[in-house]
């Protein structure tokens, strides 16, 4: 069916209510919001189903929430009984819909006569990650769409080890729901027949108890400046509870929490866009640190799986920190903590992902320790752990991305904006007791190891046809990339989508191991290295710089070098 099959379909189809239809009808004039509503099915990118909020196929509203768990039903019954008996957790966060969504999945597994335990409240993605682990569920759902636009809700969907579905289980979903095409045979049963049928649990505090104690046990040490100032902000999330009890538990005196943005807000009215990895996020939060005199800020996306933090600088403004640098950091406070209470073992190891920078692997070598690469999205980052948990014994130490996400320890296996924002107050505060900012730190970081700078630039493209457009700048960038940046030659390029790696200077292709993706990287004579590729959780496309330099201003000049080529080429793109 073309989209205004789609659209017609769905107008007189007496399944859908009342409110649906007249917002079809709504539209009915206007030829480019149909196609944009029905030109295609949500599918599952990076992080699960996301979409904006809505009637029509490509977005998120009951009906595809329900056909979307019936999809998974099917695959958890065709698993058969012991599956069906482990359930599904469900959590939810802020947006609007949210816990409507999460009780239409709950009443849906209900229907197929599988378990389903549905928190009571709000709760951040990383706890229903430890919640699959801990009730031994066979998967998990988290209604969110993380960091997006008000306008979006989502759907992630966890398997029994507590992970986001990698593709292997997301084909075979996608498969069931393609299949759906009559909403009416979705089994779905009553809220009180599902409770007192035993299909329907509700889960609570317990769950939240067990959960902080066991971030908790990953602090590193007690010598810490236990007073050291810190304001934060949950921009209107889920954060707001779990990471103020743990840092009280771990003793922070002085951590004050922006006001306007503690509450849920399901409009995220005082931010706009509540995504900490954009600058901007922070305006109150900052405003709150320089009246307290704060050393950090910091705040967490709104389903608290990341955080992003600023550092009071020597002019007393506030210095952001991205994710490649929070996570250097990171790594040097864990590492080094550990060495220094003889617990680092040389077999642990680090996981990033391809498009994450190196300064972290660097760091992580001079201690001995080995980095994984993986595709974008932490799914991948916990599914080497999931993996290497099989294969070997070796410590898992830290994973993490550049776009904001951490984890530490093994009983969450998504990123996690708690344990992350509680190891950062610590660096911070760990730090802080001897005499040095995080900025201090991350400044001897790059003299021991180099000058790593990066820019990530986001060209946002929506709808149709800004989807054909990013299709075409890939299509157009794999043909013609440039040789050189300044005077620095291209060594060698990696196309994820082919699998292939080019040996420029010999001229010699290779394949094997190289995951399948829409991505292109190209390596550089002295270090420095980008990566384009399409977001899977935005109408972007993202293109990655990575210059190494002896120093900041040597970085920063090929930083500018590397972005008048690339964009130059894929401006030129219609
Ligand atoms: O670059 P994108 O495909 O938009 O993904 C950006 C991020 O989205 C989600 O938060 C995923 O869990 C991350 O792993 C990913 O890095």
């Amino acid at each position: 069916m073309n989209y205004k099959e789609q659209y017609e379909a769905w107008l007189n189809n007496e399944y859908f209510d009342e409110a649906t239809r007249e917002e079809l009808m709504a539209i009915r004039e206007d030829e480019e919001e149909i196609e944009d509503r029905f030109y295609r099915n949500l599918e599952f990118g990076t992080a699960g189903l996301r979409g904006k909020v809505g009637a029509g196929t490509n977005r998120m509203n009951k009906y595809i929430i329900r056909q979307a768990t019936q999809g998974l039903a099917d695959f958890i019954v065709a698993k058969g009984q012991e599956y069906m008996g482990r359930g599904v957790a469900i959590a939810y966060d802020v947006r609007h819909f949210s816990r409507e969504f999460a009780k239409e999945a709950a009443l849906v597994l209900a229907g197929n006569g599988i378990k389903a335990y549905l928190f009571e409240d709000i709760r951040p993605t990383p706890e229903l990650s430890y919640t699959v682990r801990r009730l031994q569920a066979a998967g998990g759902i988290v209604v969110t769409a993380s960091h997006n636009p008000r306008e979006y809700n989502g759907y992630k969907v966890y398997w029994e080890e507590g992970a986001q579905i990698l593709s292997d289980i997301a084909v075979a979903v996608e498969k069931n729901i393609e299949s759906i095409k009559d909403f009416s045979k979705i089994k779905m049963i009553d809220e009180q027949t599902a409770l007192k049928q035993g299909l329907l649990n509700i889960l609570g505090q317990e769950i939240d108890d067990e959960y902080l104690g066991k971030v908790e046990s990953l602090a590193l040490r007690d010598d810490i400046n236990k007073e050291i100032k810190l304001v934060y902000t949950p921009l209107n999330g889920t954060g707001n509870i779990p990471v103020r009890r743990v840092l009280k538990e771990r003793g922070f005196k002085n951590v004050w929490v922006v006001p306007e943005q503690e509450k849920p807000d399901p409009d995220f009215s005082t931010v706009g866009y509540p995504n900490p990895e954009d600058t901007k996020a922070f305006a109150y939060a900052e405003k709150l640190g320089k009246s307290m005199d704060a050393e950090m800020v910091f705040a967490t996306d709104p389903d608290c799986d990341r955080v992003a933090c600023m550092v009071k600088g020597k002019n007393g403004d506030y210095v952001p920190l991205n994710g490649n640098q929070t996570g250097a950091i990171l790594i040097e406070y864990i590492l080094s903590s550990l060495r220094e209470k003889g617990k680092l073992t040389g077999n642990g190891y680090i996981v990033k992902s391809i498009v994450t920078g190196d300064l972290g692997k660097a760091i992580a070598q001079s201690y001995g320790i080995e980095t994984f690469e993986t595709l974008t999205g932490f799914k991948n980052i916990c599914g080497k752990v999931n993996e290497m948990e099989k294969k070997c014994d070796h410590p898992f130490l830290f994973g993490y991305e550049e776009s904001i996400g951490y984890v530490a320890g093994t009983f969450v296996r998504d990123k996690d904006g708690v344990i992350a924002s509680m190891l950062l107050c610590e660096a911070a505060a760990y730090y802080s007791f001897q005499g040095k900012s995080l900025l201090d730190v991350l400044e001897e970081l790059y003299h021991t190891h180099g000058y790593h700078m990066e820019k990530l630039i986001s060209l946002t493209l929506e709808g149709m046809e800004g989807q054909q457009r990013i299709g075409r700048m890939m299509k157009e960038y794999r043909k013609n990339f440039p040789m050189q940046m300044g005077d620095n030659d291209l060594m060698q390029y990696i196309d994820y989508e082919k699998g292939i790696r080019f040996d420029v200077v010999n001229q010699k292709e290779t394949s094997g191991s190289i995951p399948v993706s829409d991505v292109l990287r190209y390596f550089f004579e002295d270090g420095s290295w980008y990566a384009v590729r399409p977001s899977g959780t935005e109408p972007k496309i993202k293109i990655y710089i990575y210059t190494k330099g002896r120093s900041r201003e040597e970085a920063q000049k090929k930083i500018t070098v590397f972005e008048k080529t690339i964009m130059g080429l894929l401006n030129d793109v219609e």
